[in-house]
Order: C-alpha cells, then structure tokens, then sequence
C-alpha cells in the first residue's frame, strides 16, 4: 500500500501537528492533491503548525545553508556589527544576542517586563530581505573576498528556493479553502520576506538552572503569513497546545516545519491559527548544550497589498472580526515592539 500523505509530527496535550507529505500537492492527481491541500488547511485551522517532507528544496541546499550560517555567526564581533540591523522598515542586518525579545507583546514595556522575568534571548540572528528590493539594501560581509562572495549568492538563491516554497503552500491553503488555486499568487509573487539566521550560542546548563524561566527565544506568535523554520537536530522548539502547555516540537529531518503568523491568521478571520513558540533548555540532558542553529523564512503577503477578510471565512459584514490592514504597516509595527 502507498505510504499516506498524512502522518503525524507531534501529537501530545491535544496538540496534533501533521506531518506532510508536500510532493503529493506538488506532484499527486486531482484527488490527492485536493486532500492533501485541505490537511495543510487542517493542521493551520487546528493547531497552526504543520510539518512538511518531500519539500522542493533538496537536503543539500538547507545543509549548504547551515554551514554558512555558521561560518558567518563565528566572523568577529566587529564585522558583525559592521552589518548591524538598523530600522523595522528595513528589517535586514545583524542583531547582537539579547538585542531582540520576541514577545506576543504590542506594547514596548510588556516586552521590557518579559526581558526581565526570562531573561535576554541566548541568540544572535541575522536577517535578510528581498535583494531587489529597491528601498532597502541588505547588508552583506565584505563582498571583495571570496568568503563574503560566496554567502551572498547562497543566501539569495536560498531566498528564492523559499519563495517559491511560500507561493505553494499558500496555494494549498487557497485550494483547501475552495478558492481557486492561485487566489494568493498575487499577494505571494513580490516574495516580501525575510531570511533569517538563527545562532543559538553554546550555553551551560546551569544558565537554566539558576534562573527557571530562562530560554532560548521567549515565547511568542510570528507575525506575517506563514513562516518556514528549518531547525537542527538540537531540540529546543516548543508549541504551545490548547490546553495553554509547551510541547516539544522535535526536529525531524529534512523536514520544513510551517506555521501560520498573526497577518494570516487575521486575513483569515481567525479560522486559521497562530500559534505560539519558544525555544527552551534542549531536552537531551548535557552540562555544556552545543549552539543550536535555525534558519527562519517568514514569509509576508507583497507588502503593498491590502489585508482584509479571506472570502469564505466570514458570513456576511457582521462576520468581519477585523478592518483591512497595509501588509507593511502592520508589520513594521509589530516590529516596532520587540526591537
Ligand atoms: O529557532 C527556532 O527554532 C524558532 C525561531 C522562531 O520562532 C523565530 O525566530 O520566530
Ligand atoms: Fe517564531
């Protein structure tokens, strides 16, 4: 018998996250490609993550990924800080450990109170938007040696791997919600997003110990459409389950682990999830946790678009539970926030 599309990825607390197969979407028939859509649907509706296998980007290119990223987190200090992030507009650059605390929070002092209870994020991170964006530049290392050379082209063609990865699955979501297929490629064509590298720097166990609500990467929702996290096999990611418990969500390879953000789950009238994560104390015991590394895509509707109610997801006017929002607006300002 075939092996089915859908398996299961975490299933713990009622929390229940899909593994899926994407080539059955990508390659299947009629039939399995529309059941396939509606349990990618499915798992953004219920618990807002999914996993995928079979994904279109080859294990060697997120390898590939990986050895870069770690080559460019053990560059000195000051070439680093020579990229430094500067504005929520432009969303690009190198952000030092503790510089950032992501938090479900709106509001500036709600993210400074959490900064004191968890403690800083034990990471450093460094973002990367669209290349042929022309009102912001993405800040790359020193593109005269063949090093700095070499991490540009790679993360730019990284970059659209991803993209189009974006642009598929939301047309899942579309033909799982009854829309035609390409409802969303007009919102996912531009591929306003942003790569980013995640170094979660060798940390002692004892850090945890002596501060129990100490974590990696404070709890929080992703803020755009939908992101794709590739994570090593460290360990770490948690989601949250209905019954308001973190799970482990524990690192299967060469799979993309997807879920819904805030502007989606907006956009769709909250029918689809945005569920929250950490990143905590790896479960394998250890005195010394090895770095653990992540790379985040968050992918954004194009920015100049308008974000208002999926048709299909509200009855009616009275149905609406939001006003229509700027894609880049809301973005910069949730943003805004948590630097
Ligand atoms: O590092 C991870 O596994 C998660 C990172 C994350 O959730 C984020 O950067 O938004
Ligand atoms: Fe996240």
């Amino acid at each position: 018998m075939a092996t089915p599309a859908v398996t299961s990825a975490v299933s713990s607390d009622n929390l229940e996250i899909p593994l899926i197969d994407f080539n059955a979407f990508l390659t299947g028939d009629a039939a399995t490609k529309t059941s396939t859509a509606k349990a990618i649907l499915s798992g953004f509706q219920t618990s807002g993550f999914i996993y995928l296998k079979n994904h279109p980007i080859p294990p060697s290119e997120v390898r590939q990924t990986f050895a870069e990223s770690a080559k460019f987190f053990q560059r000195p200090r000051e070439q680093k800080d020579a990229m430094a992030w500067t504005t929520p507009e432009a969303n690009r650059g190198y952000s030092e450990p503790g510089l950032e605390k992501v938090a479900d929070y709106m509001d500036r002092d709600d993210v400074a109170k959490a900064r004191e209870e968890e403690g800083a994020d034990l990471k450093e991170s460094f973002e990367i938007g669209r290349e042929s964006d022309r009102d912001y530049a993405n800040h790359w290392p020193d593109q005269s040696d063949e090093e700095g050379k070499r991490f540009k082209e790679h993360m730019v063609h990284f970059f659209d791997q991803c993209k189009e990865v974006h642009m598929q699955v939301m047309r899942a979501i579309a033909l799982g919600m009854g829309l035609e297929e390409k409802w969303f490629d007009p919102y996912t064509d531009k591929g306003d997003c942003t790569l980013r590298l995640l170094h979660y720097p060798e940390v002692k166990s004892e850090v945890f110990k002596q501060n129990r609500n100490q974590v990696r990467a404070g709890a929080h929702s992703d803020y755009g459409s939908i992101t794709l996290l590739f994570q090593d096999a460290c360990g770490g990611l948690q989601v949250m389950s209905p019954n308001g418990n973190f799970i482990d969500a524990t690192p299967i390879a060469d799979t993309i682990v997807v879920n819904a953000g805030d502007l989606l789950a907006r956009w769709a009238n909250d029918t689809i999830k945005s569920t929250k994560h950490r990143v905590v104390e790896p479960p394998r015991p250890a005195d010394v946790h090895p770095s653990r590394y992540s790379i985040a895509y968050f992918c954004n509707p194009n920015y100049d678009k308008f974000i208002d109610a999926i048709p299909g997801t509200y009855d009616g006017a009275k149905g609406r539970k939001y006003e229509g929002v700027n894609s880049f607006e809301y973005l910069v300002q949730r943003l805004t926030a948590t630097y």
